[in-house]
């Protein structure tokens, strides 16, 4: 039977009475790869932070690695490996003393420390740049440098907030391939990403616009149901779809407004 890593329902939060996510609900499977789509300002990151115990939710119930996302968000923040867009390494330290930084935080050392440290520098592609200071690295090794600080404690659960804003296509591609190796390996993935490539390869998206989720499926699937020919007009379509609904529900508030004032 498979197995669920993350389950939200009716997830919501509001910010000073604007509801930023809108009853969410979601249910991601052990060992596959959920895409988070959305336009900017649409709600994945604040319900990413929901999900890592990183904020709390005004209604709504989630459950994250069997842990309640309203009272145990201090369980789910130490076994899930999270990276967000702005990842912070230190800048001035070099390569390893990066990883030997968040393995200190992780309570990681000894022999297992080495270990993990070999594997993690091969995963991701810098062996030999082990005393770089991680302030001279591209924008793609710092990246998988960041993820490789994610992954020391062996999360089982990696949650990816826009890993690849503003990296290359082939840094892109590389840090995909990782992604999918981690997946194949068992670690359950939930990421946000604007690249409707990288969206096209995952098992399972997720389309948020203004706080709600209009759709999800596997990609395939949601190009079926909209008649698309891709994953781009699928989005494009459902922007188009709920910007119609908007428009004509403003549309019946100006009406009744003229008609109170007739
Ligand atoms: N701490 C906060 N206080 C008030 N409003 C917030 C806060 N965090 C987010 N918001 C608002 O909630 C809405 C959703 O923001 P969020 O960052 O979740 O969107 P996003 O889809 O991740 O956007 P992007 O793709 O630009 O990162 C936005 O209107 C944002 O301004």
């Amino acid at each position: 039977m498979s197995e669920v890593v993350i389950r939200c329902e009716n997830l919501t939060k509001v910010f000073q009475e604007r509801i930023a996510v809108n009853n969410v609900s979601i249910e991601i499977e052990k060992g596959t790869i959920y895409g988070f789509l959305g336009p900017n300002g649409s709600g994945k990151s604040t319900t990413i932070r929901m999900l890592c115990g990183l904020l709390v939710p005004t209604s709504g119930k989630g459950e994250v690695l069997g842990f309640d996302v309203m009272t145990e968000s201090e369980e789910i923040k130490q076994r899930i490996g999270y990276m967000s867009q702005k990842f912070s390494l230190y800048e001035d330290l070099t390569v390893e003393e990066n990883l030997d930084f968040y393995a200190g935080v992780y309570g990681i050392s000894g022999a297992e420390l080495v270990r993990r440290k070999t594997e993690l520098i091969e995963m991701a592609g810098l062996t030999g740049r082990e005393k770089q200071l991680a302030g001279s690295l591209s924008g793609g090794w710092k990246q998988r440098l960041a993820l490789s600080c994610a992954l020391l404690h062996q999360p089982e659960l990696l949650i990816l907030d826009e890993p690849t804003a503003g990296v290359d296509p082939v840094s892109r591609r590389i840090f995909w391939d990782v992604i999918h190796k981690l997946a194949q390996a068992g670690m359950t993935i939930l990421v946000s990403t604007h690249y409707m490539d990288e969206a096209q390869t995952c098992d399972a998206i997720g389309f948020i616009f203004f706080g709600t989720l209009l759709a999800q499926g596997t990609p395939q699937q949601l190009i079926e149901q909209m008649d698309a020919h891709n994953l781009e007009d699928v989005f494009i379509g459902l922007v188009e779809q709920e910007e119609a609904k908007l428009k004509a529900a403003r549309n019946v508030d100006a009406a009744k407004e003229r008609e109170g004032r007739a």
